[in-house]
């Protein structure tokens, strides 16, 4: 089926896309359970080394296409499991939206789409919930619009998006490097369990790299993490405690700088009886390794009764990255012209 808008508006007369149903994509958050970051590039950006892990903690992109007089161009957000969703962009600013006027860029078309988000990634929490939302629309557009596009490009469009989004759809656990979108699949064995301390707020991506580099011009400026092998042989491993001795976060100091309470969190985690703890990615969440699931259950409990976060998640990772779910509001069509491989986790 074709339809055609009548009337005005900005598709006024022009041929729209087969309406097609729905595709919904489910998409994770990321964690750095390593992150180097180097000093401020010309371009404003930092060169990193950073190990990420995707956790099962995801949000739904749903993307339906244009029916004039019926369903309209642009984005909707509804939150659940507590996300505070005040700040998340419903106009052209979305990550979401962004990513499908890329790819609409790239496929010489219209971006005729509804972007409908269902938000459990927490907000400005460093996880990176907005890129996983334009890797999900991403994915999720190129499959309604059953685009012939490979994994590489697909991949540099995400890219130009921004630094987070081509491992949203990678998955699994990666080593990053670049401003974060060059990816290698790193093997890690098992699965690890974590415990998610979301805040009552947010912290600004920019904000924290600046912070880095106004303490880092300070005579007692924080110490740089290690070097990234023994992470890798940790993962490889698959040993929780191996790992737990080795995570690491450059931007920490600057979140704690920015957000001191934070120590408060990261503290209590441990003393709930995690084997660590440290800032994801910018912040403000802080992730806890734990000694299994059963383990990550109580630390959780401990955790929510102290008191120092606003909601606390347990979780695992690593898991895929952007899939094509079926189901209500998926589609059961043929296979996707964008298969994005098994990952590197065990
Ligand atoms: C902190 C991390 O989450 C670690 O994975 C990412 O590096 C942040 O990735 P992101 O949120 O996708 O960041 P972008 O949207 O690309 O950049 C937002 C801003 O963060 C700063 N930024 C980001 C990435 C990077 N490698 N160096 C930076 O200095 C820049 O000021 C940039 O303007
Ligand atoms: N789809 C989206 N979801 C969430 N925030 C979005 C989205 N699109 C734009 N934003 C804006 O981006 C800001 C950062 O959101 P996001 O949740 O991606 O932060 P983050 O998890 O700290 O990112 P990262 O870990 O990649 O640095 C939000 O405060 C919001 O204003």
């Amino acid at each position: 089926m074709r339809a055609r808008t009548s009337g005005g508006g900005p598709y006024a007369g022009r041929v729209l896309s087969a309406v097609g149903p729905p595709v919904t994509v489910r998409v994770p958050a990321k964690i750095n359970l390593h992150l180097a970051v180097g000093d401020p590039r010309p371009d404003g950006y930092h060169d990193l080394v950073t190990v990420f892990q995707a956790l099962n903690l995801t949000d739904e992109v749903t993307v339906t296409t244009v029916v004039p007089g019926a369903i309209a161009p642009g984005v909707s957000v509804t939150t659940v499991d507590g996300v505070a969703g005040d700040d998340v962009p419903t106009d052209t600013s979305n990550l979401a939206w962004r990513a499908v006027e890329a790819l609409a860029r790239h496929a010489d078309r219209d971006p005729d789409v509804r972007v409908a988000l269902r938000k459990a990634i927490p907000v400005a929490g460093g996880m990176a919930g907005g890129s996983a939302d334009a890797a999900g629309a991403l994915l999720a557009t190129a499959s309604l619009w059953r685009l012939d596009l490979g994994r590489e490009a697909l991949m540099g469009i995400a890219a130009e998006v921004g630094s987070d989004v081509a491992f949203a759809l990678h998955g699994g656990t990666a080593l990053g490097t670049g401003r974060g979108e060059r990816l290698v699949p790193v093997l890690s064995r098992h699965t690890f369990h974590w415990v998610v301390a979301v805040a009552d707020h947010g912290l600004s991506t920019p904000s924290v790299f600046a912070e880095l580099d106004r303490l880092r011009a300070r005579p007692e400026a924080p110490r740089r993490v290690g070097d990234v092998e023994p992470v890798l042989e940790a993962l490889a491993s698959g040993e929780a405690r191996s790992l737990a001795l080795l995570l690491g976060n450059d931007l920490q100091a600057a979140a704690v700088s920015l957000d001191p309470g934070l120590r408060r969190t990261l503290r209590a985690g441990v003393d709930a009886g995690a084997l660590a703890g440290v800032v994801s990615g910018s912040g403000p969440t802080c992730v806890f390794l734990c000694d299994g699931h059963d383990a990550a259950v109580r630390v959780a409990a401990e955790l929510a009764g102290v008191g120092v976060c606003r909601t606390v998640r347990v979780a695992h990772g690593p898991v895929p990255g952007a899939r094509v779910v079926d189901g209500e509001g998926g589609s059961t069509g043929p296979p996707r012209p964008y298969d994005p491989g098994p990952g590197a986790y065990a």
